[in-house]
């Protein structure tokens, strides 16, 4: 069976995504793209034969599309994904869910009323290979539990629209997700730290920052999140246990040997460092969809994200004060 997909949101990651269906992935083809900016859909549709449409709602309940990839921009995200739910088709929606832990909210009330798990979240980096072979490490017990995880999340550079805020719901959020997948449980209390800031910054934001988190059981997680670092793309994490560590390898690249020394050569974006990723993500959706299951991460991980960001933007807001999570109980649905 082949998967016909429509993807909103004709923008990076929605064209990197079409890229990958289209060239690396097997089991599907793209249909139809939509976008509020008419010539971005026109021009992303065309390479696929797809159809091109101006409006999300036309493209999710059009009769050529079997399943949704959402990647506009987050705010945009609860509407879209409540419809997929309500036309019955399984959707990859981007990173977050939702921006608010109330639409989240709603998008599972309208899962639990559709009677089946429809949303999967972008956490990609639940299938990098490196965090996989972490949680495996950790789950074996050979070493003891899991003490503290220690992460840095650090980009080149970021565009002048980003916002201290984003260092927190558009980037930190993976460390959050990774963090609660790795040690399978939530996270409890949350604060942010500000060192002095860099000088290669837009003046309006705090870069860098460290969101210091604890989970239910105690595991302390520091997260440097540092935006402006200028020489590349580069995901650290390190889980201490009892009686061992485990870490990620540095780079998902080719190590070289020299005159100039020994060393990995740098990625510059998410879309090197995490191109093995994004693409067994969706391979992995494709091949779901095609057996009528859902996979990777559900609407329940991206609400919890989402309240732990609600906690961290409010300690930022406090001076750093620690913030406790709030969330609702899990609902049997996700158990
Ligand atoms: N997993 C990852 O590592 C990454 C995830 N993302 C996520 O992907 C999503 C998109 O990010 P980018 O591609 O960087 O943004 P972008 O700004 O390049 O593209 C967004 C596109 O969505 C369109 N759009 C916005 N609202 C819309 C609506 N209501 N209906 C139809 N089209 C709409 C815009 O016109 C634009 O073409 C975001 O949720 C972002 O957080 C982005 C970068 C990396
Ligand atoms: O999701 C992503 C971006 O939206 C975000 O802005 C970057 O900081 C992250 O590294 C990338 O993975």
């Amino acid at each position: 069976m082949t998967i016909r997909i429509g993807l909103i949101g004709a923008g990076g990651m929605g064209r990197a995504h079409l890229a990958r269906i289209a060239n690396d992935l097997s089991g599907a083809v793209i249909t139809a793209v939509a976008d509020i900016n008419h010539d971005a859909a026109v021009s992303a549709a065309e390479p696929y034969g797809a159809k091109a449409y101006d409006s999300s709602e036309a493209l999710i309940n059009a009769p050529e599309v079997d399943a949704v990839v959402i990647a506009t921009f987050g705010k945009a995200h609860a509407p879209d994904v409540i419809r997929c739910i309500e036309a019955g088709k399984y959707v990859l929606c981007e990173k977050p869910l939702a921006t608010t832990a109330e639409d989240c909210l709603r998008i599972m009330e309208a899962e639990r009323k559709a009677g089946k798990r429809l949303v999967t979240v972008g956490f990609m980096r639940r299938f990098d290979a490196g965090y996989q072979e972490m949680k495996a490490v950790l789950d074996s017990g050979e070493h003891g539990y899991a003490t503290l995880v220690h992460c840095r999340h650090r980009n080149p550079s970021v565009p002048e629209g980003y916002t201290t805020r984003n260092m927190i719901d558009d980037t930190a959020i993976h460390e959050i997700d990774i963090c609660r997948y790795l040690l399978g449980e939530e996270i409890a209390s949350v604060r942010i730290d500000t060192p002095r800031a860099t000088s290669r910054r837009f003046e309006h934001l705090q870069d860098p920052l460290v969101l210091v988190a604890t989970t239910a059981s105690g595991v302390l997680i520091d997260d440097e999140v540092n935006v402006n670092i200028q020489f590349g793309y580069s995901i650290e994490c390190e889980l201490v246990m009892e009686a061992g560590t485990v870490r990620l390898g540095d780079q998902e690249k080719v190590h070289v040997r020299d005159v100039h020394g020994n060393r990995n050569a740098m990625c510059q974006s998410h879309i090197d460092r995490f191109q093995t990723a994004f693409n067994t993500e969706f391979q992995s959706w494709i091949n779901a969809v095609a057996r009528d299951e859902h996979t990777g991460s559900t609407s329940w991980d991206g609400y919890a994200a989402t309240c732990v960001v609600d906690a961290a933007l409010e300690s930022l807001g406090n001076g750093g004060r620690e913030v406790s999570v709030s969330m609702i109980d899990k609902p049997t649905f996700y158990a």
